[in-house]
C-alpha cells in the first residue's frame, strides 16, 4: 500500500529555542508495517518524499515529479517495499509540503519568510521522530539516506541510538568542509543580494529568481566531478542558437557560448521552478551546521551509544563529501567498537553518483536490510590504504599558497 499524507505534529520548538504553533510533515509510505520491517529514508538538499514511484503520481514525467531513488526503492527493488514498510517525510524548512518558510504563519496570515526559525538537521530528527510516533511506528529496521540525508542519519545514531538496527549514510560526512562551506557561503549571497530577495519577504512580488539560479549552479558543480565534466561537456561550443538570452555585452558575442554553461543555464532554469529561495538557504544553512561532534569530545563519543550497524557508503568522484571523510567517520566507529563497514564504490560520476547509480548503491544497501555488515556484496576498508585527498578537489591548494 502506497500512503501520500501530511500529518500535524502540533507546537515544535526548534533547537534555537524558536517555536513555530503546528508543524505539518509531508510524508510517503511504501508497503505494510509488520511492527518490526519499517525502514525510514531521509532525503538530501532538494528532495521529497517522493522516494519511489506511485502509480498515481506521473512518474514517467521529468523533475521533481519522478521519484527520486525509484531505481533503488520499490517493489523487487534494493530497498523492496514488498518487504519493508518505507517511510520518507519532507523536512521542516524544505518546500515541499513540510512547514517552512513559504508557509503561512497561522499568526499573522501571510507567509513566515526569514521569520521562520532557523532549522538544523537534529531538528529534522526530531520532527521524523514525532512523524513515526504518529503513525505509530517505534524502532526502525533501518536508517539510510544520501548527502545531507546522511548527515540526518548520523544524527539518528546519536539522538536516538536505541531506535535503529542498520543505518546506511551514504556520500555524507561527520562534517562538511571549508571548501564547501565556502561555495555554500556564496550560493547564499547570491540569493540575499538580488534585489527581488527582500530580506526573505518575496512571496507574492517577484522572487529571486536570478539568485536562486546562481546558488543552485554552484552547488550543482559541487555535484559533478572532474571526469564526469570533462566527458558530458568537455570544452565544446553550445552553439548561439541555443542561447537563451541575448550575449549581456558586444563582447561576449565574441566568444563561444560553451556546452557547460547551457546545462547549468538549463538545470538552474529546472531548479527555479521547482525550489523556493528562502528554503534554499534554510537547507544549505541546516547542513553546513551540522557537526557530528557537536556537544560531544569527538564523533566517536557522539555516535558510541548505538548498538546496531552501520554502513558508511562512499564515492571515489565525490569531492563534496570525499572517500577520506568517510574513512574518518568509519574509523572513529572502529575507536569506540560500532559495528561499521566503509564501502567504497568506484565511479566517477561526482557526488551525485549515489543518485544516478542505482545499480552500484543496490547491492550493499539491499544486504544490509536482509543480513546486515556480513552481506557478500558489502566490502570494508578496514586494514586497506586509503588514498590521499584532493584528487578531486575542483582547485589545488598549491595555487594559493606562498
Ligand atoms: C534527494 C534528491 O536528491 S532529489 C533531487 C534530485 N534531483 C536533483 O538533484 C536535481 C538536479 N539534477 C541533478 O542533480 C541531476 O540531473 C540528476 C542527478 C538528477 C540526474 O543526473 P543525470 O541523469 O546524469 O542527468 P544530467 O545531469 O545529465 O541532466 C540531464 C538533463 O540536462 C540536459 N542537458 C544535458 N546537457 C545539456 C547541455 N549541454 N545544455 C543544456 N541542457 C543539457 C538534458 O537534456 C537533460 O534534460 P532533462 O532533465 O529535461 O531530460
Ligand atoms: N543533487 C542532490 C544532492 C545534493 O546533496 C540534491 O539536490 O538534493
Amino acid at each position: 500500500m502506497t500512503t501520500r499524507d501530511t500529518v500535524t505534529i502540533g507546537a515544535f520548538q526548534f533547537l534555537s529555542g524558536e517555536s513555530v504553533p503546528s508543524l505539518e510533515i509531508a510524508y510517503e509510505s511504501y508497503g505494510e508495517f509488520d511492527g518490526t520491517n519499517a525502514v525510514l529514508i531521509c532525503h538530501a538538499l532538494t528532495g521529497s518524499s517522493h522516494v519511489a514511484r506511485r502509480p498515481d503520481a506521473g512518474d514517467d514525467t521529468a523533475g521533481q515529479a519522478r521519484a527520486w531513488w525509484g531505481d533503488v526503492v520499490g517493489p523487487g527493488k534494493a530497498i523492496d517495499t514488498t518487504e519493508y514498510f518505507v517511510v520518507c517525510a519532507n523536512v521542516p524548512g524544505s518546500c515541499y509540503g513540510s512547514t517552512g518558510p513559504a508557509s503561512t504563519n497561522p499568526e499573522t496570515g501571510d507567509p513566515y519568510g526569514t521569520d521562520f526559525p532557523p532549522v538544523t538537521v537534529g531538528d529534522w530528527t526530531r520532527a521524523q521522530r514525532a512523524l513515526l510516533d504518529e503513525i505509530g511506528v517505534g524502532r526502525l529496521h533501518a536508517v539510510v539516506g544520501g548527502s545531507v540525508g546522511g548527515m540526518n542519519v548520523l544524527d539518528w545514531l546519536r539522538r536516538y541510538p536505541d531506535d535503529v538496527e542498520y543505518a546506511a549514510s551514504i556520500a555524507a560526512a561527520a562534517r562538511l568542509d571549508p571548501q564547501c562551506l565556502a561555495l555554500d557561503t556564496v550560493a547564499r549571497r547570491a540569493i540575499t543580494t538580488d534585489p527581488d530577495w527582500n530580506g526573505g519577504h518575496y512571496y507574492g512580488g517577484p522572487e529571486p529568481v536570478d539568485g536562486l539560479a546562481r546558488a543552485r549552479q554552484i552547488g550543482h558543480i559541487m555535484y559533478l566531478s572532474k571526469a564526469s565534466m570533462a566527458r558530458k561537456f568537455g570544452r565544446r561550443s553550445a552553439g548561439r542558437e541555443t542561447v537563451r538570452e541575448k550575449p549581456p555585452d558586444p563582447a561576449a558575442a565574441f566568444f563561444p557560448y560553451r556546452e557547460v554553461e547551457s546545462y547549468l543555464d538549463y538545470q538552474a532554469e529546472k531548479f527555479t521552478d521547482r525550489f523556493d529561495a528562502n528554503s534554499y538557504l534554510y537547507m544549505t544553512r541546516a547542513m553546513d551546521d551540522f557537526d557530528l561532534a557537536a556537544g560531544y569530545e569527538s564523533d566517536a563519543d557522539a555516535i558510541a551509544a548505538f548498538e546496531g550497524e552501520l554502513l558508511v557508503l562512499s564515492f571515489t568522484g565525490d569531492w563534496h563529501f570525499t572517500v577520506e571523510q568517510s574513512e574518518a567517520l568509519a574509523d572513529a566507529c572502529r575507536e569506540t567498537d560500532v559495528s561499521v563497514a566503509h564501502h567504497i564504490v568506484e565511479s566517477d560520476h561526482g557526488h551525485d553518483a549515489f543518485l544516478v547509480e542505482p545499480e552500484k548503491v543496490g547491492p550493499p544497501l539491499s544486504d544490509l536490510l536482509a543480513v546486515g555488515l556480513e552481506g557478500r556484496s558489502i566490502t570494508d576498508t578496514e586494514d586497506e590504504e586509503i588514498d590521499e585527498p584532493e584528487a578531486f578537489a575542483p582547485v589545488h591548494t598549491s595555487l594559493f599558497s606562498e
